[in-house]
């Protein structure tokens, strides 16, 4: 089921990436790949992190506008890795999000993390584009895709070694899962109402299976949810607008962490 504002987002994002294989095909990309650097594991930087949060890039939002439209990632990501991040986000649209693939071309040198493409994939081609970028991990939300688009991207992102994050809404949802699923994230922002409720997360999670990661995405703000978040399970909390808010998100993650105690 798809939801209006997502509805356009994908509808955009079709027109982007057609313009983009006008300019730059796919064969042309896959070309580039050549011997692919080696990908670093989320999955494995999550479980091994005390914290793991993945710290997002994040310029403007379709709910919020604005957060911090001069945000230079390059200064941004070494912040949070400083601070303590167990892995980064980058939003990668530019519409609605005031991203660009660029912003993840640059900051890869710049971090020894894992980078997830944050985008609203619905192409092989942002696939090769996000390897070509130097991400090791790509978002598939099952809302912008049918089960069959969920499951071919899944298979194509791995054989690029990638790991997927799959993310989810509703307990329905699940039936997107498939073998080339590694992590599985809920979202607690509906994408039609923009109403944020990290109660989705926990009503979630006992369904969700123990076999994969599970990452609690948006609206994670209090220590004390992002506690209670760990001790229902969750391995991974993909959080932006708490930190890019703030004149400073490496000093804002920092705080973070030291109020949750880790
Ligand atoms: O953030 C939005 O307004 C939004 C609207 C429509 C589709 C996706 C949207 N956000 C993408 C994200 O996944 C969030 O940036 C991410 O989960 C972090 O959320 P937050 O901590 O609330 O910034």
């Amino acid at each position: 089921m798809t939801t209006d504002i997502l509805h356009t987002i994908v509808a955009h994002k079709r027109t982007e990436i057609a313009l983009q294989e006008e300019a730059v095909s796919q064969d042309f990309l896959i070309q580039q790949l050549g011997t692919p650097r080696p990908s670093k594991s989320m999955k494995q930087a999550l479980a091994a992190s005390p914290s793991g949060i993945i710290a997002e890039f994040k310029r403007r939002s379709p709910s919020k506008g604005d957060i911090a439209p001069q945000a230079d990632p390059t200064v941004i990501v070494p912040g949070y890795e400083r601070a303590g991040a167990s892995g980064i986000s980058v939003l990668t649209d530019p519409k609605f999000f005031g991203g660009n693939l660029k912003d993840l071309q640059a900051v890869r040198p710049l971090t020894h993390l894992p980078v997830l493409r944050k985008d609203f994939i619905v192409s092989p081609y942002q696939l090769y584009q996000a390897k070509l970028a130097g991400a090791d991990v790509v978002l598939l939300i099952a809302a912008a895709l049918t089960v069959d688009e969920c499951k071919a991207l899944g298979k194509l992102a791995h054989q690029l070694e990638m790991e997927v994050l799959l993310e989810i809404h509703t307990e329905k949802e699940l039936d997107y899962l498939h073998e080339h699923v590694d992590l599985i994230g809920v979202n607690n922002r509906n994408l039609g109402t923009f109403h944020t409720d990290v109660e989705n997360s926990f009503r979630l999670a006992r369904k969700l299976p123990k076999e994969l990661l599970w990452v609690s995405e948006s609206g994670i703000s209090q220590p004390d949810t992002f506690i209670q978040l760990r001790e229902a399970g969750f391995r991974g909390f993909l959080m932006g607008e708490t930190f890019m808010k703030t004149p400073s998100p490496e000093k804002a993650l920092s705080d973070f962490l030291q109020a949750v105690a880790l």
